[in-house]
């Protein structure tokens, strides 16, 4: 059904854009990555994955952890916790972004998927320590992947604690106003460790496939997270999950999707199929440019839209 010739075409056709977009250039390890990359994954729910080109390329998974954490919080603490503490509405700003804290006392923020909202979720995570806390957050992504454990980067990690100057000013206003627990720098160094797990394609879109399916594992059919707890993070990839783009991405694709500044892009199809892609040349909203315009392409094309 989903044709690989017809995909490697598509695939060729938003390459061209590659040369329109930068690489990530605040953290800097990942202005290093080359802006020409474009890789695909298609893994189907009950069928194998479809892949085309630089599909085996490694990158870290930056936001597109934040899907994940939440969904860890969710299951450490429950709906009412985890929403008393983070918002459920998009912000139309920046994922960076300190403009709303101040609005809406006690600087609760407005999503678990911008910056604030993450790292006030990794806070969220269940743990006697640091290592602890981490152990956990890599284990529970391991599953997705399939793997018995996670591959990380030490330099984007590193390069990001070295510069973070944003998060921190954004980690120690949530403390201020009591939104954070615990200790500033140990939230951060766990938010800068997640971000930079690494995955290929194949790894992300099997990502995709399990929150397709709700939350269940391919090969044991466990329920690795509540079917509840998978709808909220689809809903809030939908409507918040490509920055201030979600509106846009929504409209000309209609499926659930997470971006991230490594120019990673976690898409689901609900019910059908998960989607891995690599781009690292971004569009002015932080966004692959290329991946954008690939996950669009296929969506209209093979009629994908939730709507
Ligand atoms: N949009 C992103 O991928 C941002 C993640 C990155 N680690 C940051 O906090 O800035």
């Amino acid at each position: 059904m989903y044709s690989k010739d017809q995909l490697e075409q598509w695939l060729e056709q938003s390459k061209t854009l590659c040369s329109s977009g930068k690489t990530a250039d605040y953290i800097p390890a990942l202005a290093k990555a080359n802006p020409h990359t474009l890789g695909i994954t298609l893994f189907p729910i009950g069928s194998p994955p479809i892949s085309c080109g630089d599909e085996s390329a490694i990158f870290t998974l930056q936001s597109i952890s934040k899907v994940f954490t939440l969904l860890l919080a969710l299951m450490d603490h429950g709906e009412e916790y985890v929403f008393e503490r983070v918002g459920m509405e998009p912000t139309g700003d920046d994922f960076n972004s300190m403009l709303k804290l101040e609005l809406v006392p006690p600087g609760k923020p407005f999503n678990p998927l911008i910056n604030a909202g993450a790292i006030t979720v990794t806070s969220m995570i269940k743990g006697e320590s640091l290592i602890q806390k981490w152990e956990r957050i890599a284990a529970f992504i391991s599953t997705f992947l399939g793997e018995d454990e996670v591959r990380f980067n030490q330099e984007v990690y590193s390069s990001e604690k070295n510069t973070a100057n944003r998060n921190r000013s954004l980690a120690y206003f949530l403390k201020d106003v009591g939104v954070l627990e615990g200790d500033v720098e140990e939230n951060l160094d766990l938010y800068f460790k997640h971000c930079a797990i690494e995955v290929d394609c194949r790894q992300l879109a099997r990502m995709g496939m399990i929150l397709a399916g709700n939350g269940i594992d391919p090969v044991t059919s466990a329920q690795i997270v509540p079917k509840r707890y998978v709808q909220i993070a689809k809903t809030f990839m939908l409507t918040c999950g490509m920055y201030n783009a979600s509106g846009e991405f929504a409209i000309k694709a209609g499926i659930p999707a997470k971006s991230g500044v490594s120019g990673g892009i976690l898409a689901v199809v609900p019910g059908k199929l998960g989607i891995g892609v690599i781009g690292p040349a971004l569009n002015e909203k932080g966004n692959s440019i290329a991946g954008v315009h690939l996950l669009q392409k296929i969506a209209s094309a093979w009629e994908l839209s939730m709507f």
